[in-house]
């Protein structure tokens, strides 16, 4: 805490003061309402709605209404929410972020904010962060709803349409964040009304809220379709990268040394910056890429797609790692959630990588997809009318929380005292070293009868360790994405006199460890971190796990050197003190300084991804205007409005556009180019050929004769259907289907220009600045190629043809961008220049002998 903090008080501090006095007046009704039979109880629920009816608001029925699920949640559950709950309730109620601590009990405080506002009757919706925490919470919490009158609904990963419709018309429903999100984009490609599931978004409470809004915000969700491209590319470029040779990495080139006109002796084909998650070939790796694909010039605009696939190749031989980022299972190649740890079914990378991945694994590589829809977290939840969250860590990401989302955050204090000791980090040379003493560490704790949870990043090491452990004949269990079928008895299992739990970071949030007598005797739960994660609030989520309510336990991060993060952020100060110190292999050295040095690194890739996720934000800024418009356009036409009025301004907007490109104003009327505008016009609208015309002698009189002959055109149109719903249909089924068919087309476009448009950044150009503006031109082109065909289609509309609504695309499954390399659209390998290269400033010169020119 700052000095200032110290002197006025932190942020938290104020607004508790505020809040004080509402809890208190929820507390007082504490007695009244215990007096209360059940009936009475259940009879709250109806009395609330009807004084909501009659004017009063939801903050003058809160004390009430918080007090009455306090009592409904201790008859019902045995529990009556602490003070600190129903402060954490109001929080969330404000549609603000309430920081509780791990293990406060937040499943039982939504209950609070989620009963008082189904009382309006639009819906809530609890978000969870897996389908494991969704159906825990709605079965649990779900019992007090139910109690109270209230219908609660669940939504699952594989729960089909009508399911997911009449659990989103429940009062409270329980669903992940991907569910809806994805629930979000399908609506949106929906043809009929009666085929929405969501209702409007009007209040989430969203748990573990900085994994959802923060972790996952980095990659968009998106819904692809198949395209008809051939997947022979990826086989040929992984047989390619099985060739190729992997050089030393020096470092990024300073632009001093650029300058400087610096040679760094290249070594291999290609150089892997595990750092940035970037592959570039060197000359060498070139030359290879060349005689392989029998072509003159790799960096030739024409051999784009050997570039972009040969990059892809080597990414997943070198940057995406078996039972790290995927498993392989039945044959597929299956996405592991790098902060979850679990599988995510149906993912699939974008942008070419996983085929990728499925080349190189040898799997059948399915055809390459196309965006059909897309949206990140971030403009998904600011669509809801109130959101809140709640997270036991959240106070680092605070500006980001407030920058991006208007939402603050407020500290909620705990209830009972912490009791769990953290300690410093033990740190060891190597990772050998590291394992023997983790594996040291759990067998003292198994013989004293502590249990112990040992958390790991990957699979991988969650197997290492049980072979290890195995040896040891300790019994123990392991919980990870491929073996998750049991993960709730593993869970319950987990808080037993001696048990020893080997878990990914699946068990990392939300996992409730309840300890039995005799275990907290021994210590409470012992939690042993393997590695330290890219994300400070991922390892205190894990220490979390333990020291819940105020329980006993302990914590440790056993660190080696060789661990990835150490090796890449914060390894070359600490080896130097561990050689000069002597340090051996099986050396463990603990002490403040050490801890801080890592959490200084950590610190230093938080902030790099805080930036990678604004730049996210920024590009699809664009894209969500953009989508805000088209999905508005869609929604009057599943409503089913009349486009009637649309469809007059289109013909109209459609004769406007064509007279005004081709007659010029200076030229007097007999010499317009008639041939043109009928060329333009005729096609589209098929009226009778326009000539010159004595009595038109300006642009404005022409347009106004054109117009009315082709709305006249159109009514004569209307007049042929008996029916005027008939045609009003018709045009509902033409405008959705043109649409949709421009929509996808120009968010695959956009895709591209974001691809290409990192490229610019080496002209000195702001790439995002001219990815807006191309992004908007390309909008309006798409808006003025939906009027050009709507207004052709339904001119030569026939009387009999049957016209039914139809999916545009063919949708093949839900994506979540994960590729490594979400840091920019760059692609860099593309545009690398080598010494013997010319230089792009236009010398002629070579560009190792002239002046260090970008592009
Ligand atoms: N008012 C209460 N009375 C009794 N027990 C409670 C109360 N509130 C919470 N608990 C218990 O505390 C434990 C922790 O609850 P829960 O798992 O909801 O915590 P959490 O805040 O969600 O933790 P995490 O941050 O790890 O997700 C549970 O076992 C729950 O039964």
């Amino acid at each position: 805490m700052g000095l200032v903090q110290k002197i006025f008080g932190t942020h938290s501090q104020h607004e508790l003061k505020r809040i004080y006095p509402i809890a208190d007046k929820v507390e007082s009704y504490r007695e009244e309402y215990g007096k209360l039979s059940d009936e009475q109880l259940k009879g709250k629920t109806k009395e609330f709605k009807e004084r909501l009816s009659k004017g009063e608001t939801l903050n003058d029925l809160l004390p009430e209404a918080y007090a009455t699920v306090r009592e409904a949640a201790k008859r019902v559950l045995g529990m009556e929410h602490y003070r600190v709950q129903i402060i954490g309730g109001i929080i969330l109620h404000q549609g603000r972020i309430a920081e509780m601590r791990t293990g406060e009990g937040k499943t039982l405080v939504c209950t609070l904010p989620a009963y008082l506002n189904a009382l309006e009757e639009k819906g809530v919706l609890v978000v969870t962060v897996n389908d494991y925490l969704a159906k825990r919470d709605a079965e649990w919490m779900g019992q007090v709803h139910n109690f109270l009158g209230l219908s609660v609904g669940i939504v699952l990963h594989d729960m089909k349409d009508d399911e997911r419709r009449a659990a989103y018309a429940s009062d409270i429903t329980y669903v992940t964040n991907n569910e809806l999100g994805f629930d979000y984009l399908r609506d949106n490609m929906a043809i009929y009304k009666e085929q929405l599931v969501l209702r409007d978004l009007h209040y989430c409470i969203i748990d573990e809220v900085d994994s959802v809004l923060i972790d996952e915000a980095r990659t968009p969700l998106i819904i692809s379709g198949q395209s008809g491209k051939s997947t022979k590319l990826y086989e040929l470029c992984d047989v390619l990268a099985r060739q190729l040779v992997k050089g030393t990495y020096h470092g990024e080139r300073t632009k001093m040394q650029v300058m400087m006109q610096e040679e760094i002796e290249e070594d291999g084909d290609f150089i892997v910056n595990e750092k940035d998650k970037v592959v570039n070939l060197t000359e060498q790796g070139v030359h290879k890429v060349e005689q392989f694909f029998h072509i003159d010039n790799y960096a030739d605009i024409e051999n784009l797609e050997i570039q972009h696939n040969v990059t892809l190749a080597l990414r997943a031989h070198y940057l995406m790692f078996r039972d790290k980022d995927y498993v392989v299972k039945d044959d597929e190649v299956l996405i592991v959630d790098e902060f979850t740890g679990r599988i995510m079914p149906g993912r699939r990378y974008s942008d070419g990588l996983h085929q990728a991945i499925e080349a190189k694994e040898h799997v059948k590589v399915k055809r390459e997809s196309k965006t059909l829809a897309t949206i990140t977290f971030q403009n998904f939840f600011n669509k809801f009318d109130k959101k809140a969250g709640m997270t036991g860590t959240a106070l680092t990401e605070e500006k980001e929380f407030r920058g991006i989302y208007n939402m603050d955050v407020v500290e909620v204090p705990t209830n009972k005292p912490i009791a769990r000791i953290d300690h410093n980090d033990a740190v060891f040379k190597t990772m050998k070293g590291k394992f023997n003493a983790v594996v040291e560490e759990v067998v003292a704790a198994h013989e004293k009868g502590q249990p112990v949870l040992v958390g790991t990043i990957t699979i991988d090491t969650s197997e290492l360790l049980s072979e290890m452990l195995r040896k040891r004949g300790i019994p123990h269990n392991v919980l990870n994405a491929k073996y998750h079928e049991l993960e709730a008895q593993i869970v319950a299992d987990a808080g037993k006199h001696g048990a020893v739990t080997i878990a990914t970071n699946m068990a990392g949030r939300g996992t409730d460890i309840k300890l039995d007598e005799e275990a907290r005797a021994a210590g409470g739960l012992k939690i042993i971190g393997t590695e330290r994660h890219e994300s400070r609030r991922i390892d205190n989520q894990l220490r979390g796990r333990a020291g819940r309510q105020g329980d006993p336990g302990e914590s440790r991060f056993y660190i080696s050197l060789e661990d990835n993060l150490m090796r890449l952020f914060a390894q070359e100060t600490l080896m130097n003190t561990f050689n000069r110190l002597g340090v051996g292999e099986n050396d463990q050295i603990e002490h403040k300084l050490l801890s801080n040095a890592i959490e200084t690194a950590q610190k230093k890739i938080e902030t790099n991804n805080y930036g990678i996720r604004l730049h996210l934000l920024e590009y699809d800024q664009v894209m969500n205007e953009q989508r805000e418009i088209m999905y508005a356009e869609r929604k009057r036409v599943l409503n089913g409005e009349s486009m009637r009025n649309s469809i007059m301004k289109m013909i109209t907007d459609f004769v406007e556009g064509v007279v005004n490109r081709s007659v010029s104003e200076d030229k007097s009327a007999d010499e317009w180019n008639y041939d043109e505008i009928n060329e333009l016009l005729l096609p589209t609208i098929p009226i009778a050929p326009v000539a010159y015309d004595e009595n038109i002698k300006n642009k404005n009189e022409l347009i106004h004769a054109l117009k009315e002959k082709a709305v006249k055109f159109y009514e004569d149109k209307e007049a042929l259907f008996p029916e005027p719903e008939t045609i009003r249909e018709i045009e509902r089924v033409v405008l959705l289907k043109v649409i949709d068919r421009k929509w996808m087309d120009h968010i695959d476009d956009m895709d591209q220009l974001k691809q290409g448009i990192g490229l610019q950044a080496y002209g000195q150009k702001d790439p995002v600045v001219q990815y807006k503006m191309m992004g908007y031109d390309m909008f309006d082109e798409m808006t003025r190629a939906i009027t050009e065909d709507t207004v052709r289609l339904l001119m030569h509309i026939q009387v009999e043809e049957k016209v039914e609504r139809e999916q545009v695309a063919k949708v093949t499954g839900t994506n979540k961008d994960e590729g490594p390399s979400v840091k920019g659209p760059v692609r860099r390998t593309d545009k690398k220049i080598y010494p013997n290269d010319l230089c792009p400033c236009g010398s002629g010169k070579k560009y190792k002998n002239c002046c260090g020119r970008q592009a």
